[in-house]
C-alpha cells in the first residue's frame, strides 16, 4: 500500500508541539550530566535501540566524556503502527555482555514491553548491570510492570501518540526537531 504523503504532512501541520528543539536539547544535556557523573568509571557498552533510539543516542553520546563502546540492537513491536503488538527482534546484540555494564538508549518508554524485554535479554546474557536511558517517559498507568522506570529520563509526556527526535508517526517524522503530539491521538 502506498503511503499517503498528504496525510503525513497534514499530521505535522495539525500536531501540538509538546517540547521544542531548545527544550529537548536541554533535557539531553541534563541526562548526559547524570550519566557522566554515574557511569564514567564503568567501561560501559552502550546499545542504541534502533530505529527510534538513533537520534537521542547520537545527540547524547557526544556529550559523554568517558571511554565507552557502542553497538545497536533492533527490537520492534509497533512496526509503523500507533499501537504495539508482539515484540519482534530484528537484530540481536552481537557484543558480549558477560560481566559488562550495559547502557540501553531508546527514544520512548511507553508501555515498557520493549525495554523490559531488552533488560531481561541483557541480564540473561550475563550483564553485570543494566542501565536504561530514554528521551521520553509517557505518563500513564499501563506500564508492563507498575514500578517500571528508566534510570535516566529526559522528559515526560502526556498520554498521547508522539513523534519527532527519533519517534515516528507511521514511519515518518523521526526527523522532526521537537516532540509533537498527533492531533486526535
Ligand atoms: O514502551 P513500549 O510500549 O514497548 O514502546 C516503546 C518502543 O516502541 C518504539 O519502537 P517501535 O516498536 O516503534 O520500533 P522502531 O523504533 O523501529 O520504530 C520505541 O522506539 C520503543 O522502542
Ligand atoms: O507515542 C509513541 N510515538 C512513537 N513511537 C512510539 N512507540 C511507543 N509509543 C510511541
Amino acid at each position: 500500500m502506498s503511503t499517503d504523503l498528504a496525510h503525513i504532512r497534514q499530521v505535522m501541520v495539525e500536531a501540538d508541539c509538546l517540547y521544542n528543539e531548545e527544550e529537548v536539547e536541554a533535557a539531553i544535556e541534563a541526562v548526559a550530566g547524570q550519566i557522566n557523573a554515574e557511569l564514567a568509571e564503568r567501561n560501559p557498552v552502550v546499545f542504541c535501540v534502533m530505529n527510534g533510539g538513533l537520534i537521542f543516542s547520537g545527540k547524547l553520546l557526544t556529550k559523554l566524556h568517558f571511554p565507552l563502546e557502542l553497538s545497536y540492537l533492533h527490537a520492534t513491536r509497533y512496526r509503523n503502527q500507533t499501537s504495539g503488538g508482539e515484540l519482534f527482534w530484528k537484530a540481536k546484540p552481537e557484543v558480549s555482555f558477560i560481566d559488562r555494564h550495559v547502557l540501553i538508549i531508546d527514544d520512548i518508554l511507553d508501555e515498557g514491553h520493549t525495554l523490559s524485554a531488552i533488560i531481561e535479554f541483557c541480564r540473561h546474557a550475563g550483564a553485570a548491570a543494566v542501565y536504561t536511558a530514554v528521551l521520553v517517559d509517557k505518563d500513564h498507568q499501563r506500564k508492563a510492570s507498575p514500578d517500571l522506570k528508566a534510570d535516566y529520563v529526559g522528559l515526560s509526556c502526556e498520554d498521547r501518540y508522539v513523534f519527532g527526535y527519533g519517534m515516528d508517526y507511521k514511519g515518518y517524522w523521526r526527523n522532526a526537531p521537537g516532540i509533537y503530539a498527533v492531533s486526535g491521538l
